[in-house]
């Protein structure tokens, strides 16, 4: 089945990259938010991230122009019906993504549809298991910025047909241009199973003293060669994500190196929260 219809629910800052990444690859692209509100500001972000595109010599303003006449926004979920593959970006919330997953089941008709959710941490299996097809769910997890980023992890449950996985490795591939790595529906999948007990890791080192951050990330940049170091990375991924993200690995695998320091839950406490907010363990405030 060549994809050419797809659905992304929710505008925010992945359901934007993910739905731009999806209507510069030529595909006919429905995105659905809450609000009207929510819908404008994703797609002011999409547009604004194309024309960064246009600046940088990545792409012509007449492919910017396709681009957009490719994205509809929509408040109904109904508009998803003729889609061939829907992706779910929404708020990282359970009862959220369950009820999307059980709407999207009786709005999207096509039965060999491929429902999809980008979710950091959650288990892909209470997802599909909302829906009366578990087989056709999986998780493809985008990374930040989408438009950006070349992985997608795709997170296969202990339900989803293995022809699903491979449909949509080949088309994460051959349509997105994305590098892909298979992942079972475990905690973290791989990179931040791996990802977060670094940072932590890091986080600790110098909440014990052991060594300040900028030495921490200058020592990583430098001798592993690392773009970024770890403590920069967290602010860049965001506090209260790493937060979020290390309590759900820690409560079901009880991993001690996934729990979070107490300095990373103080600071969430604070509101600083990293680059998204002008501070985190650096000060952002003047760029
Ligand atoms: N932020 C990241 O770096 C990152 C990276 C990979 C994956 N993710 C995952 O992507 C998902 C979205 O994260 P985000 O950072 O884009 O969040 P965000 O807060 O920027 O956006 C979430 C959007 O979902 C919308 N929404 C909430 N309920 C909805 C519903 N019922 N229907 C449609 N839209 C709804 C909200 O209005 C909001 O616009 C989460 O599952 C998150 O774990 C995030």
């Amino acid at each position: 089945m060549a994809i050419e219809r797809a659905g992304v629910v929710g505008s925010g800052l992945m359901g934007s990259g993910i739905a731009e990444v999806l209507a510069r690859a030529g595909l006919d692209v429905v995105v659905r938010d809450i609000s009207a509100e929510a819908i404008a500001s994703g797609r002011a972000s999409i547009e604004k991230s194309l024309e960064k595109g246009v600046q940088r010599g990545k792409l012509s303003s007449d492919d910017r122009d396709a681009a957009l006449a490719r994205l509809h926004f929509t408040v109904d979920m109904a508009d998803f019906a003729d889609r061939q593959l829907v992706i779910e970006a929404a708020s990282e919330n359970e009862d959220v993504k369950k009820a999307i997953f059980a709407e999207l089941d009786t709005v999207v008709t096509a039965k060999d549809a491929i429902l999809a959710s980008n979710t950091s941490s959650m288990p892909i299996i209470r997802f599909a298991q909302a829906t009366g097809r578990p087989d056709r769910v999986l998780g493809i997890h985008f990374f930040n910025p989408a438009p950006v980023q070349p992985l997608v992890e795709l997170v296969v449950s202990e339900l989803t047909d293995p022809g699903v996985v491979d449909a949509m490795d080949a088309f994460a591939t051959d349509v997105l241009g994305k590098v892909t790595i298979r992942a079972s529906d475990r905690p973290g999948f791989v990179v931040n199973a791996l990802l977060i007990p670094f940072l932590f890791s890091a986080i600790r080192m110098v909440e014990a003293g052991h060594a300040t951050k900028e030495d921490v990330d200058l020592g990583m940049v430098n001798g592993c060669a690392h773009p970024m170091g770890p403590i920069a990375l967290a602010d860049r991924v965001g506090l209260d994500t790493c937060l979020f993200v290390g309590k759900s690995i820690h409560e079901e695998t009880g991993d001690p190196a996934a729990k979070p320091p107490v300095l990373l839950s103080r600071m969430v406490d604070a509101g600083l929260l990293g680059v998204k907010t002008g501070r985190g363990f650096y000060d952002y405030s003047a760029t």
